[in-house]
């Protein structure tokens, strides 16, 4: 961030620093304001428009955020920290948190007469944008690796009528690919490198504010990818304190996979950046990112927040999702249940203190991923077409 202004929309690095661009926003309105005027509208991305750099003019919305925050008390009892909360993102339009990111960013691409917009994507992201752009009326290109994408964000992204490009190649690579085509100008980028993004998903953070009554908790748990999402929920608290809203900022405490984890083992090195990695490997395909556009603001983040990074396996991982379903009746794909492995983990080392206030970003639905659900799961029981057998299936452990 060295200050220099970029006009062109296409332009997504500094051609100063080469740094990633950043929105400034002008809260001189908003700090006029109390919390308690939010409340005017409902609860959504758009309650927090005075936040948001888009005119609601030019709104394209699905009526995205104002996912509920469960009070996880069975799995807070089970992985010692009571006071645990699930903010569930799966409840989005299409069944995550990219929903927030793409009605500010489409909304922006519409602000600016674009035409084509486009994204790589581990899936999520190519869902929200295929629906955002099909909202819009705007066509859609979205570069996905090739085989490595769960089945239902796949389904999702070819339904809302998106051109669905398999590349050969992981994440980093169809980035790169798609970076390429938005350097000529031939699409509108909608990747989390594009700094509107992050805005809207400053929301969920708000949210979680506004949800507790308008207070922090003591920490945020979250999955790290391309590790915007992170530094969206740390814009969002230097927002609210720099207008005097809050004093207490949460500890941001990210969760890769241990097969994907760039952005943690820099900070178990204590490194300001990352090193990225070839191939990354994991259940958790949303996440399966080795060379994160974000990851050095993600850093930033942590640090700032006095906050944490770990790793988590691909078993701890199935064991969380299958504990949220089991416990708190909440379905999450693999990638979410990370940030609740990283908490049972974070508590057991004793980084997190009983008596914390945490929420736990889950991020999107396990609808999404039902391969990995079944893979994971007692297969159906046969049964005969009568009273008797039902009970002897019924009386069996
Ligand atoms: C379900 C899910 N969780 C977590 C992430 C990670 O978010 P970020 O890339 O912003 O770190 C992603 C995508 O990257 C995702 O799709
Ligand atoms: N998990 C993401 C990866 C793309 O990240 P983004 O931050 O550029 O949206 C996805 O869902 O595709």
């Amino acid at each position: 961030m060295c200050g220099a202004e970029v006009k062109d929309p296409y332009v997504n690095l500094c051609p100063k620093c080469g740094g990633l661009l950043t929105v400034k926003m002008d809260l001189s309105e908003v700090s006029e304001m109390n919390p308690e005027d939010l409340r005017k509208t409902q609860i959504g991305v758009w309650r927090y428009a005075p936040f948001m750099p888009v005119d609601p003019a030019h709104k394209v919305s699905i009526q995205e955020g104002g996912t509920p925050l469960y009070k996880t008390e069975a799995l807070g009892a089970e992985v010692g920290v009571p006071n645990a909360y699930v903010k569930f993102e799966g409840l989005n339009p299409t069944g995550s948190f990219k929903d927030r990111g793409m009605t500010i960013g489409v909304s922006h691409a519409k602000e600016l007469g674009a035409k084509i917009v486009g994204c790589a994507s581990t899936g999520n992201t190519s869902a929200a944008l295929s629906a955002y752009a099909s909202k819009a009326g705007m066509k859609c290109a979205v570069f996905l690796p090739s085989g490595k994408v769960a089945m239902g964000k796949l389904a999702q992204a070819l339904f809302f009528g998106a051109k669905v490009l398999s590349v050969d190649g992981n994440f980093d690579d169809a980035l790169a690919l798609a970076r390429k085509m938005s350097e000529e100008k031939k699409l509108y980028l909608l990747n989390s490198i594009n700094p509107y993004r992050p805005e809207g998903q400053k929301s969920v953070l708000f949210e979680i504010w506004d949800q507790l009554g308008f207070k922090m908790p003591d920490r945020v748990i979250l999955p790290v990818g391309n590790a915007a999402n992170i530094w969206a929920v740390y814009k969002a608290c230097m927002e609210l304190k720099e207008i005097g809203w809050i004093d207490k900022i949460p500890k941001l405490t990210g969760i890769q996979a241990a097969g994907a984890s760039p952005v943690a083992k820099a900070f178990e090195e204590g490194a300001m950046d990352f090193v990225p990695e070839g191939n990354p490997e994991t259940v958790a395909t949303a996440i399966r990112i080795g060379n994160p556009v974000s990851g050095k603001k993600a850093l930033k983040a942590i640090y700032d927040t006095k906050g944490y990074a770990t790793t988590v396996t691909d078993e701890e991982i199935i064991k969380a999702q299958l504990l949220l379903g089991r416990k708190e009746g909440v379905c999450v794909e693999p990638a979410s249940a990370a940030s609740v492995a990283g908490l049972k983990k974070l508590r057991e080392q004793g980084v997190i203190d009983k008596d914390e206030t945490v929420a736990c970003i889950c991020t999107g639905n396990g609808l999404k991923d039902p391969d990995t659900i079944l893979a994971n799961v007692p297969k159906p029981i046969p049964c005969q077409n009568s009273v008797k057998d039902v009970e002897r299936i019924l009386s069996e452990n």
